[in-house]
């Protein structure tokens, strides 16, 4: 890399630096496992002082389990609404991205969530791929963090023109809220020149999330990280109306508009027409960077429980947590079992 690097670079830089921290928790995580199950294990040095940064962290980002109660008491009388994201909070994380399947039980506690609250899916998959995993009829989705919202049939009632509303075609058939449509055959583009450009990688992978688009790293090696980001650098440099985004050992590709998971949870309580009630609470769970502009929302609304999946410690704007997905099937039922005994 030369030493007169762009903007553009920088930012594809920090996004590599941050993922490589990515395989660094992955690392921390499993040592944090092995403390908890060997304490004669020969890392237990280092273990013990990851366990003891997980434990002064949890501190300020309580467990929604052992909070449980009190989080409920601060429900009752409230409309809870709930808000999930998929991958690493419904699912685990694995390899193949077209492998991350929920389990049944997750499947069953999601149905019977959604029967009792009003319940959405957001998630960075297209909104189809998202819904062929979850395959439950009795809830919300948005795909690509947001920018593809099937949200309920009610008119938006927004005053300050910021959302369109739900677009109807002639036939008064609902079709989805699509705020980067015009960005979609630049995108199909982006993904056909990247998927060539990248065959030669190793493990690396395009995948085509709608109106974005993630390049996945987690099965290359290493010593391609450089050669991978030079090719979506050189991709991004070409598509300057495109913006760089990190998850999980994963790059993503999307327009630069300001619309995020943060606008699509303010939307879907426009058109539910709770945006302005005071007897709300938003329950919002997500594992990643993208999560957190709806845990900002939720926070800035000083109504509800922003909830971060995590077992290693994170910067984060959510107020509680749960350590992965097994934990996120107790919490939903525990909520769901609540609701059923306290009405
Ligand atoms: O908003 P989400 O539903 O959490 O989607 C974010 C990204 O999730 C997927 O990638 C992640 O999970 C994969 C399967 O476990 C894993 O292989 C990958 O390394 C993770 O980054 C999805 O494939 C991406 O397109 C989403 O953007």
């Amino acid at each position: 890399m030369g030493f007169q690097t762009s903007h553009s670079t920088k930012r594809i830089q920090q996004s590599i630096f941050k993922a490589k921290e990515d395989s660094i928790d992955a690392h921390e995580n499993s040592l944090i496992r092995r403390t908890t199950l060997n304490f004669t294990d020969h890392t237990q040095t280092n273990s013990m002082f990851t366990l003891s940064s997980y434990n002064s962290w949890v501190v300020r980002h309580p467990s929604a389990l052992n909070t449980f109660d009190r989080l409920m008491k601060g429900a009752n009388g409230k409309r809870i609404i709930v808000f999930l994201d998929y991958d690493g909070t419904l699912s685990p994380i694995v390899n193949d991205p077209d492998r991350a399947f929920m389990s049944d039980e997750m499947r069953a506690a999601v149905y019977e969530i959604a029967t009792y609250f009003p319940t959405a899916i957001i998630s960075g998959r297209s909104r189809d791929k998202v819904k062929d995993f979850v395959k439950l009829n009795n809830l919300y989705y948005a795909g690509s963090h947001g920018m593809d919202i099937m949200a309920p049939s009610m008119p938006v009632t927004s005053s300050d023109g910021k959302h369109f509303g739900i677009a109807r075609n002639t036939n008064g058939i609902e079709v989805p809220f699509q705020p980067a449509k015009k960005f979609l055959p630049a995108i199909r583009e982006i993904i056909r020149v990247l998927k060539n450009e990248v065959k030669e990688i190793k493990g690396a992978m395009i995948e085509d999330n709608g109106f974005c688009l993630s390049v996945h790293f987690r099965q290359v090696q290493e010593k391609d990280y450089d050669v991978l980001e030079e090719k979506v650098k050189s991709v991004l440099e070409n598509n300057p109306q495109f913006c760089l985004t990190e998850g999980k050992k994963v790059m993503e590709i999307r327009p630069s508009i300001k619309w995020n998971k943060g606008n699509a949870v303010e939307y879907f309580l426009d058109t539910l027409g709770l945006s302005s009630c005071s007897d709300i609470l938003p329950v919002y769970i997500g594992d990643d960077r993208t999560d957190e502009d709806a845990f900002k929302v939720i926070q800035s609304r000083e109504q509800g429980y922003p909830i971060i999946v995590s077992s290693i410690p994170r910067e984060t704007n959510a107020l509680y947590s749960l350590r992965d997905p097994s934990e996120v099937l107790i919490f939903l039922s525990r909520l769901a079992k609540w609701r059923r005994t306290s009405y």
